[in-house]
Parts: structure tokens; C-alpha cells; sequence
């Protein structure tokens, strides 16, 4: 769903109009739909409906207090890869019995903070994660429920950067040694092994590499069953990818009848960790052009914002929608600029060569699709602060992150005795 569109010349987000929010919050801020993060979780359980399927959403994309509360409140779950963000989708309101942790590198304390919340289940990713688990479990007196991240050896067609289930990946435990691991849980002390995981990788535009790997997935539970294994969950790791340019971007239905062809007759409870389907499109970036700067070969418009606050561009070469905000008139003539940020960075770019309508210094700009992987990457790089976060609902907004002050941002560093 889009919930970002022009009315009489200005870009709203739902029925609140962006330039009004950036001159109350100031630039740059992500503003986020209510509406978008609800229409696109819903559109998950509505595709999934009929299959024993939980939707938890994976907080990296978004771990926003406000954006959890948004999705906890219709149902969904919550995918956590660290103890801050298990304490968010906490605070937020998400059950601990709907809570997931995933990652490759859980330490001893996150281990003990996971079992303590008593949450739904711990993805667990190698034998030496396993062999740590178990200790902890022991020490704490608490079961730990486990269900192993598998490898199935599948190439996600995605960003090399953002491929996780290939051979090689640090991620997950391989195939062939999952029968082994679940031999060692039950061997082990505290640890209850109940079912499998995989994720093979983010913004798939493509889903057979997820007909290849949930095919692997099927036949590795009738293997672990075969050897008495009692394989009663499976988790499909994140969500479909998105269209970022407008094209065409995967189907849900088409993404939910793979499931069932798949493995939807396994008799599992199933689960799904989308992230950036849902708060993608539902987040945009709002920023102010500070100079319109030409050259001798390039044209440049010089924003507010930059890669410390939306880093997918640097990072993967990501290309996002930039939009102004007031509608250019008819027939305006677009010209080709490359837009950048104030970092001393020449990756400080967000875009090359992007035609734009035209533009003058003080304009208001939206970067569209920033809901995902956006505020979440942001750093305080050349001492920036964090960009302020805001959640529209209907005609009314609320800032549910402010930017910090300067004074803030240096309250937690000290001298040592020797320079004070
Ligand atoms: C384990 C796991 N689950 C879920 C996700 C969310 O993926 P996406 O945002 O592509 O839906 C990720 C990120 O790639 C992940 O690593
Ligand atoms: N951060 C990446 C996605 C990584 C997903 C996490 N496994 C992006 O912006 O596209």
C-alpha cells in the first residue's frame, strides 16, 4: 500500500500534509504511516490465512517503540536479533511467548535475558551456541526452546550483501550437520530442540530461491523425523522484497501458495519474520535542500540529510525515490543532478545522474521507501544526531523519537582525570 500521495500540489502521509511536519520537527525526520505498517502486516496474515502461520516481524528493519506497538496491537509477533531489541518489542507490548531471537553471535547474556523474558524461541545457529545455551539454561534453571537456523545451500538472487543462506555464509548450521546437532540437544542439559529455521537472504524480487530452499526445509523434517527427531516448528525466515522504483515487485498470494505447496502439509506450526515488506513503503525520509551547487561536469543538490542517516544508498548502492514535496507545475522541465549529503564522504551520495524537477535551496524533499533499514542504520557520524522519528495516524501526528540536542549527545562522554 502506498499511504503517501499528492493532494492539490503537496505530499501527504495519510491525511497529514509533510510539510507541516517537517516545520514542526525540522529536517531531516522519517515519518511513518499507521496505516501502511497495519494494511501490509494484515496483508500477510490474510495471504497466510488457513495455514497454522505466525507473523513476527523482524525489528531490525524498524525497532521504532511506536512502530512495534503499531503491529504488537494487530497480532504480530516479534523477530529479535540482540537483547535491546528484545527489550523494545517488550516495551512495546509483544507477549514474550510471541518473541523470536535470531543471530548468529548471542552471547552468554543475551542467552540468560532471553531465557529469563521466557520467550517464544531461540533460533539457535551453531553447536558451540548450543553447547553456551545449555550452560546458561542450567545456570538459570530455564528451559531453552530451540529451533536450529539451517544453511540450505540456496542463492536468493538478492544484493551479495544481503544474501545469508549460500555455503559459505556465516550464517546457520549446514545441512547435512542439522541431524547431529539435534542428536547433541538431546544429549545436552536444559535445551529442547523442536524445529528447524532458515533465511536466505533480504529484498528477493525473485521467490523461486524460496520454492528451492522451503523444498530443502521439507525434506530435511522428514530426514530429522526418519531418525525420531521431533520436528513440530518452522520458522521461513524474513519476507518477500519490495518495489523500490515502482516496478514490479513479488506477490504475496504468489509467495504464499510456494508455502503451502511446500511445506504446507508438514503438520508444523509455521512462521514468517518479514521486516522490510511491512515498514518499508509504510516510512519516507523527509529532508531539506541546503544548496543547488553546479559544476563544471556535474550539477549537485546538496541536502540535509546524509549517509548517517539513511546509509542504504552508500552501503548496498541502493536507489531510493526522492520527491519533492510541493508538486513541480506542469510541464516543468527535469534535470539530471547527483544528490549528496553535508558527510565528507564522496559515498555521502544518494543519488547519480537523478532527474529531478526543479529545485531551490530551502525545498522540502521526501526520500520514499525509507521505512526499512532507514532510522535503524542511522550513526551520529561528523557528530549528526540521530534524525528524529515520527508516526502519523489518520489527520494527527506525534514525534515518538526526538532529535537529540548537542548537549545530549555529549553527556555520556567525560575526560579522563589526566586531560580534565
Ligand atoms: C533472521 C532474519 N529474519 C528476518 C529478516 C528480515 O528480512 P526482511 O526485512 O527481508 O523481511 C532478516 C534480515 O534479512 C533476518 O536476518
Ligand atoms: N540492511 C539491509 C537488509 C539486511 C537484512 C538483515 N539480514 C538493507 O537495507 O537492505
Amino acid at each position: 500500500m502506498t499511504a503517501f500521495s499528492y493532494r492539490n500540489g503537496a505530499l501527504f502521509a495519510e491525511d497529514v500534509d509533510l510539510a507541516a511536519v517537517a516545520a514542526q520537527v525540522g529536517t531531516p525526520a522519517y515519518v511513518y504511516s499507521s496505516a501502511a505498517l497495519v494494511a501490509n502486516y494484515r496483508a500477510y496474515v490474510d495471504a497466510l490465512a488457513g495455514l497454522p502461520m505466525s507473523v513476527c516481524f523482524a525489528a531490525k528493519a524498524n525497532s521504532n517503540l511506536a512502530v512495534l506497538r503499531t503491529l504488537v496491537r494487530q497480532g504480530a509477533g516479534v523477530d529479535v536479533v540482540s537483547t535491546g531489541e528484545m527489550q523494545r518489542a517488550l516495551a512495546a507490548g509483544c507477549p514474550a511467548d510471541r518473541i523470536v531471537f535470531s543471530g548468529v553471535g548471542k552471547t552468554a547474556e543475551d542467552l540468560e535475558a532471553a531465557l529469563l523474558a521466557g520467550i517464544h524461541q531461540i533460533n539457535v545457529e551453531s553447536l558451540q551456541e548450543l553447547e553456551l545455551l545449555s550452560q546458561v539454561a542450567v545456570r538459570v534453571r530455564r528451559d531453552a526452546v530451540v529451533v536450529f537456523r539451517v544453511n540450505p545451500d540456496v542463492d536468493a538472487k538478492t544484493h551479495a550483501k544481503i544474501s545469508t543462506g549460500r555455503k559459505g555464509d556465516k550464517f546457520g548450521i549446514e545441512l547435512e550437520d542439522t541431524a547431529a546437532a539435534f542428536e547433541r540437544a538431546h544429549i545436552l542439559p536444559g535445551v529442547r530442540p523442536v524445529g528447524i529455521a532458515a533465511h536466505i537472504g533480504s529484498q528477493l524480487l525473485d521467490l523461486s530461491p524460496y520454492r528451492d530452499a522451503y523444498r530443502r526445509l521439507a525434506e530435511l523434517v522428514r530426514e530429522l523425523r526418519g531418525a525420531g527427531h521431533v520436528v513440530e516448528r518452522l520458522d521461513l525466515g524474513g519476507g518477500i522484497g519490495i518495489s523500490y522504483k515502482g516496478d514490479a515487485a513479488p506477490s504475496l498470494a504468489d509467495y504464499a501458495r510456494i508455502v503451502r505447496e511446500t511445506v504446507g502439509d508438514l503438520g508444523c506450526s509455521l512462521m514468517v519474520e518479514p521486516g522490510r515488506s511491512i515498514c518499508g513503503d509504510a516510512g519516507v525520509l523527509l529532508s531539506r535542500v541546503i544548496f543547488i551547487k553546479p559544476g563544471r561536469t556535474r550539477n549537485f543538490v546538496i541536502l540535509d540529510a546524509a549517509m548517517n542517516d539513511l546509509i542504504r544508498p552508500a552501503m548496498y548502492d541502493a536507489w531510493h525515490g526522492i520527491v519533492p514535496l510541493r508538486q513541480p507545475a506542469e510541464g516543468a522541465v527535469e534535470a539530471e543532478f547527483d544528490v549528496v549529503g553535508p558527510v565528507c564522504e564522496s559515498s555521502d551520495t544518494f543519488a547519480k545522474g537523478r532527474a529531478l524537477p526543479p529545485l531551490a535551496a530551502g525545498d522540502l524533499v521526501a526520500f520514499t521507501g525509507a521505512g526499512a533499514y532507514g532510522a535503524v542504520m542511522a550513526s551520529t557520524y561528523n557528530t549528526r544526531p540521530l534524525v528524529p522519528e515520527v508516526l502519523v495516524d489518520k489527520d494527527h501526528f506525534a514525534i515518538v523519537r526526538k532529535r537529540p540536542t548537542f548537549e545530549e549527545m555529549v553527556a555520556g562522554e567525560s575526560l579522563p582525570p589526566w586531560l580534565a
